[in-house]
């Protein structure tokens, strides 16, 4: 099996090219691709399919050649990826199957929108998100309130007021199931200067991550409720570098690096 390697500040990819849709993606072979011992390692799986021939999004066919099937590490499936987004446009135009410049990819989470400049970065239409409340995580036994905010995805946003640095993350925080019965990613994030914030996540179905891109978008808008602002543009950073997130009245975009490291053959 082909497959090439990406990631967008460190939120990393295998990227399994599928155009005609011949693949049987099953969760275990995902999780075989995304094992960092016994596979070749990432957060998550992006296969590239034609749209039309993906029943579950054929509808956007119309706007977008390409489908961004997401999977998680553990083999979930998720409706978004934001990162994944910007890493699967670097791919389709490094790979001659789009041209550069702006275009459609279809996602579970509908049509979004991609730019790529010349400098490398990639920036997504991500929508608008979608505010649904607060609720609470808990951390090593500490509880943190936050956001729920609905990117496609499910998020729960905490900004807290000690630095992040020194959270374990290496369980999934506590979390209401009745608030979010399908999982939730949680980002943990404070601010560091006006409009800059640091950023950790655990996202559902990947664990620790070293960048979320929907995830940062969840993150800007909570930093900016608490600043009493709804538009601007936020630098959020995570482990795995900065990225941009621009808030305006009718939608949010994300910026960043996206890039392509290795490619290969795979025989799990
Ligand atoms: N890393 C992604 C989010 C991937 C999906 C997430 N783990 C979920 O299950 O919703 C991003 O960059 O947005």
């Amino acid at each position: 099996m082909r497959f090439v390697k990406g990631h967008g500040t460190e939120n990393d990819f295998v990227i399994i090219p599928d155009v005609d849709g011949e693949l049987e993606l099953s969760g275990a072979l995902v999780a075989a691709l995304c094992d960092r011992r016994a596979g070749i390692g990432g957060d998550g799986v992006l296969r590239v399919v034609r749209t039309k021939l993906s029943p579950e999004v054929a509808d956007q066919a119309g706007e977008a050649e390409w489908f961004m099937d997401y999977r998680n590490s553990d083999g979930s499936v998720a409706e978004m990826c934001g990162n994944g987004t910007r890493v699967f446009a670097r791919y389709l135009v490094d790979s001659g199957l789009a041209g550069a410049g702006e275009f459609g990819v279809a996602t579970r989470g509908g049509i979004k929108r991609v730019r790529l400049a010349e400098t490398g970065d990639v920036t997504v239409d991500m929508g608008m998100p979608r505010v649904l409340g607060e609720s609470s995580a808990t951390v090593s036994g500490k509880e943190y309130g936050g956001l729920r905010v609905d990117m496609g995805n499910p998020h729960l946003a905490c900004v807290i007021g000690d630095p992040v640095a020194g959270l374990d993350l290496t369980r999934q925080p506590g979390f209401d199931p009745a608030a979010f019965p399908h999982g939730v990613n949680v980002e943990l994030l404070n601010a560091v200067g006006p409009r800059r914030v640091v950023m950790r996540v655990f996202e559902r179905g990947s664990g620790e991550t070293r960048s979320c891109g929907t995830g940062s978008v969840a993150s800007a808008v909570a930093a900016a409720r608490l600043a009493g602002e709804t538009t601007g543009t936020w630098e959020v950073e995570v482990l795995g570098g900065t990225v941009t997130v621009t808030l305006d009245e009718r939608t949010s975009y994300l910026s960043g690096p996206a890039v392509l490291v290795a490619s290969g053959e795979v025989d799990l």
